[in-house]
């Protein structure tokens, strides 16, 4: 597959260059060698950007959401045609593994594209009666240009999961995606405008921080939607705030993950492999504190580590490999920096823990048991493939300690008594809960995180509230009155 895309930026309905941006090398994360080279957007190519989604932006808006729907859902189906070869970029960019690419990328921005394609069309205001015959109808209108910014384990899913309810309410969409994964996005532009979106309306523009704060800050931006870590959130809430725009923030987590004695033990195995090494763990809302009953953990440990040898770490393109590499050299070095501090710390390694001899960017699934409230490994996000398995006795005593972080993303719990789960559901300081599974992202839900981890909701209708206002019109029909 020809990876090195037509031009770096999408702008205006076409594939737009300017080689004099600095130049990014996108690397394989399987190989370490460069696949494609994108340039960075220079000031002019935002400018570009912006004025295209102004002129386009306010046609936009004016038609009905019917037809702004069936453009979005006809991009849709084109995913889903175009799944294997969209897949196989996905797995260039991120080293994910194609078995995993091929059903949860590609078709979950399909998902959100159909999603929000159906519901543009029942986008609507309210009629409020007032005393008299006066009353009040409200309008939901678009905000006018989102800009997007990316993290790098998702790329085609976030360009999605943005522009999908940003077009439908009608609104333009600027994206930057991360700098480590540059290709999919444009992608997703290409099959837009094919699908019939007006020229002007996705744009995807190249860059690293300083392209992202110029969007963030340009005057005439009114939304921002990052993903990202806190550390970011912080500088691009604060940058936004000096604007007052609206805001997305979908950032980083430590999400515990709590395992009753009464739990079925396989299902919780599977829960925890699915919440610490999908993606090779780089996943903001993993379950990276396991809490494990007492009285269970010894056969819990025994089998999920039976459960781990059967992982197949390998070549991403092969069908088979279920675990790649880590995205880049850099985050291969933090998650083997933590590996060192969980050792030094004194957590019993009971799986994993070293690189693999070989080319690319590859690390065991490693799992420390024994591991305390107050270690590194247990407080901070890895972003990888490194869980922690931590005791508890008592039901009280483990939601003390699985509230007790900044973050506040997700949280699940596995344990057959019921009444049990919701109440314990009920007390997780997460956005997104659990009950004996974890990490689904159905569009249908809400996703996004409370604390540190994020402001709004991704997917759903809670995601319209997101990228639209609400413009109240007072009717009166009786006559005005006046002091003078
Ligand atoms: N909550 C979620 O839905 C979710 C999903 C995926 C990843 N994440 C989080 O993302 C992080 C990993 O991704 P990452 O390393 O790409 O994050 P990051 O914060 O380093 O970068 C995210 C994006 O922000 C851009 N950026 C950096 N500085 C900026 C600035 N000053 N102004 C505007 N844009 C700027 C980057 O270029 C990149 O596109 C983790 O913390 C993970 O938990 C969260
Ligand atoms: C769909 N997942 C796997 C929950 C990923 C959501 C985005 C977080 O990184």
């Amino acid at each position: 597959m020809k990876t090195q895309p037509t031009a770096s930026h999408f702008i205006d309905g076409a594939y737009v260059e300017d080689a004099t941006g600095a130049p990014i090398d996108v690397i394989y994360p399987a190989t370490g060698k460069v696949i494609a080279t994108v340039h960075e957007a220079t000031p002019a190519i935002v400018a570009q950007a912006i004025d295209a989604a102004r002129r386009a932006q306010p046609v936009w808006a004016t038609l009905s959401g019917t037809e702004r729907g069936r453009i979005l859902r006809r991009a849709a189906d084109m995913i889903r045609d175009r799944n294997h070869d969209l897949s196989v970029l996905e797995t260039y960019d991120t080293g994910k593994p194609y078995q995993e690419t091929s059903v949860a990328d590609a078709t979950s921005g399909a998902d959100a594209l159909e999603y929000f394609g159906g519901i543009a069309a029942t986008l609507t205001g309210e009629h409020i009666p007032l005393g008299g015959d006066n009353w009040v109808y409200t309008r939901r209108e678009p905000l006018g240009i989102c800009v997007g910014i990316g993290a790098w384990n998702y790329p085609t899913q976030i360009a999605c999961w943005k522009g999908a309810p940003a077009l439908a309410c009608g609104n333009a969409m600027i994206f930057k995606p991360s700098e480590t994964t540059p290709l999919c996005a444009l992608k997703v532009a290409e099959i837009l405008h094919e699908a019939g979106l007006p020229a002007g309306l996705y744009n995807v523009v190249q860059g690293k921080g300083a392209v992202g704060a110029a969007l963030v800050t340009d005057p005439r931006v009114d939304k921002v939607s990052l993903t990202g870590s806190v550390p970011t959130g912080r500088k691009v809430y604060a940058a936004a705030a000096e604007g007052i725009k609206h805001v997305t923030m979908e950032l980083g987590g430590k999400s515990p993950l709590v395992i009753f004695e009464d739990a079925d033990i396989e299902n919780a195995v599977s829960g925890a492999i699915m919440g610490n090494f999908y993606s090779s763990g780089q996943v903001c809302s993993n379950g990276t504190r396991v809490f494990v009953h007492r009285a269970i953990k010894e056969a819990f440990l025994e089998r999920l580590s039976a459960r781990l040898g059967n992982a197949v770490i390998g070549d991403p393109m092969a069908p088979e490999t279920s675990f790649g590499p880590m995205v880049s050299e850099q985050q291969l070095n933090i998650v083997l920096s933590y590996i060192e501090k969980g050792r030094a710390e004194g957590a019993r390694l009971v799986h994993g823990g070293a690189r693999l001899d070989r080319e690319g960017y590859y690390v065991q699934p490693s799992v420390f048991a024994d591991v305390t409230d107050d270690m590194a490994i247990a407080r901070e996000e890895i972003f990888g493939p490194v869980m922690a398995v931590l005791d508890f006795e008592d039901e009280d005593d483990v939601i003390a300690r699985a509230n007790a972080t900044e973050f506040g993303l997700a949280a699940g719990v596995f344990t057959r008594d019921l009444a049990r789960a919701h109440r314990v559901a009920a007390r997780f300081e997460a956005g997104t809960c659990y009950i004996n599974s974890y990490n689904d992202a159905p569009v249908e839900a809400p996703f996004g995180g409370s604390k540190l981890s994020g402001v709004g909701r991704e997917n759903s209708k809670e995601a319209i509230a997101h990228y639209s206002q609400v413009k109240s019109v007072f009717v009166r029909m009786d006559d005005m009155e006046a002091p003078f």
